[in-house]
């Protein structure tokens, strides 16, 4: 995407741009008034009055500031499985169950609304993107560097891929990674181990119905309910581009993870199978059209079409994961276009989708609100010529 236009901030000046210089008298006046506050009655109430409020605001702002980080912690915070949260009065909604052919995984224990809060974790440890010894050095040194309930979360998760020339039982520091290399996923740069969250499965293209976000300024992962989840459903999350066809998602789960996919998707009859892979085919064709847009290869009309025939297809797959930021690529279109109605509906769209997948407190969510009541506010605004380039029309 293009890059952001800043808008310079207004400093409080006179209306010739200027500050307002003071006379000379006024300069003096100030300069030889040095007698105590206490004998300047009223300019010293003044200032401590004003000093009070000050404390008064900085006491308020922190008390303010605390209750609002407790309130965040209570309703983000996820109790370990089984386990009624004392501050919620609830039992989380899922549990880890033993499942026939694919070890554990999480089942709802309830119906789960579309966008709620699953799982907010900690990473153990953290692996990041350059290391300068081997990974299964490090993968061990950090491990030697945890408390003990976090290295026994750790040595319960489960593995695979085990050199099968060695015994377990003899090469502690290859279990380890073995252990690492299953269960991390992306913690910005870096790669992490999140004990809970690494116990979700996997689900293809309209499977999964949960989605993982890394938060950089919490230092902690988000889960969230992508879709409405009944009680009694598996939580299902992607460990891949699941936008494949699915000879070449089944070849890449099985070489990395051990397992020949059997979800939903995977599973349909060959025919239904062949639909999917072309819908998937279509999908990332549609993908690489709109990028088109960026080159100025096709124009922001065209570049709406194409998002809202993406958006239909997707639909029909039941892949209803990157939509936010698919709707907030259509806003970005229409703001660099001047299209105010359009950049307001696309950007509620976007609003919409990156709260259920992300969090209504999520960056994506707090960055495109003003846009929502103010399309001028975009970053993008008329930074290409103007045109009408359309919005969702219901989507
Ligand atoms: C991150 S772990 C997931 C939790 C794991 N099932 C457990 O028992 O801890 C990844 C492993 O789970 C298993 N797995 C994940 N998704 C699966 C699926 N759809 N079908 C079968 N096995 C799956 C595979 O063995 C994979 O290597």
């Amino acid at each position: 995407m293009p890059v952001e236009r800043r808008k310079g901030k207004s400093k409080s000046k006179n209306d010739s741009g200027k500050r307002p210089e003071k006379n000379y008298e006024e300069i003096k006046a100030e300069a030889e008034d040095t007698r105590p506050l206490y004998i300047k009655p009223l300019r010293g109430a003044l200032i401590i009055t004003g000093l009070l409020f000050l404390v008064n605001g900085v006491v308020f702002a922190i008390w303010g500031t605390a209750t609002y980080l407790k309130k965040i912690e209570e309703v983000t915070s996820t109790p370990t499985p089984g386990e009624v949260d004392s501050k919620l009065g609830y039992r989380q909604p899922f549990e880890v169950l033993d499942l026939p052919g694919r070890g554990k995984g999480l089942i709802a224990t309830r119906d789960i609304e579309q966008g709620e809060l699953l799982i907010k974790e900690k990473p153990l440890f953290v692996v990041p993107p350059q290391i300068t010894t081997s990974p299964t050095e490090l993968v061990a040194s950090l491990l030697g560097q945890l408390p003990v309930e976090g290295r026994d979360a750790f040595w319960n998760l489960s593995y695979v891929n085990f050199p099968r020339e060695l015994v377990p039982e003899e090469h502690p520091d290859e279990v380890a990674l073995a252990i690492f290399e299953t269960n991390a996923v992306s913690a910005g740069d870096s790669v992490g181990i999140f004990p809970r969250m690494a116990r979700l499965n996997h689900g293809c293209s309209g499977a999964f119905n949960s989605v993982y976000s890394w938060r950089e300024r919490e230092g902690a992962l988000y889960v969230h309910a992508l879709k409405p989840v009944k009680k009694g459903e598996e939580l299902l999350t992607v460990y891949t581009n699941t936008k494949q066809r699915r000879s070449d998602r089944r070849a890449y789960l099985e070489r990395h993870y051990g397992f020949r996919c059997a979800c939903r998707v995977c599973s349909l009859e060959d025919e239904s199978s062949r639909q999917s892979d072309n819908r998937l085919l279509a999908i990332a064709e549609e993908y690489q059209k709109f990028s088109g847009w960026g080159q100025e290869q096709i124009d922001g009309r065209e570049a709406i079409e194409t998002v809202k025939r993406l958006w239909k297809i997707e639909d029909e797959e039941g892949y209803w994961s990157e939509r936010g930021q698919l709707a907030a690529d259509a806003a970005w279109v229409a703001a660099s276009h001047s299209d105010g109605s359009a950049t307001k509906q696309w950007a509620e769209l976007a609003v919409k989708w990156f709260t259920f997948e992300l969090g209504r407190d999520s960056e994506q969510v707090v960055n495109l609100l003003p846009a929502v009541n103010h399309p001028q506010k975009h970053t993008a605004w008329a930074q290409r010529g103007a045109m009408i380039v359309g919005g969702p029309d219901g989507l």
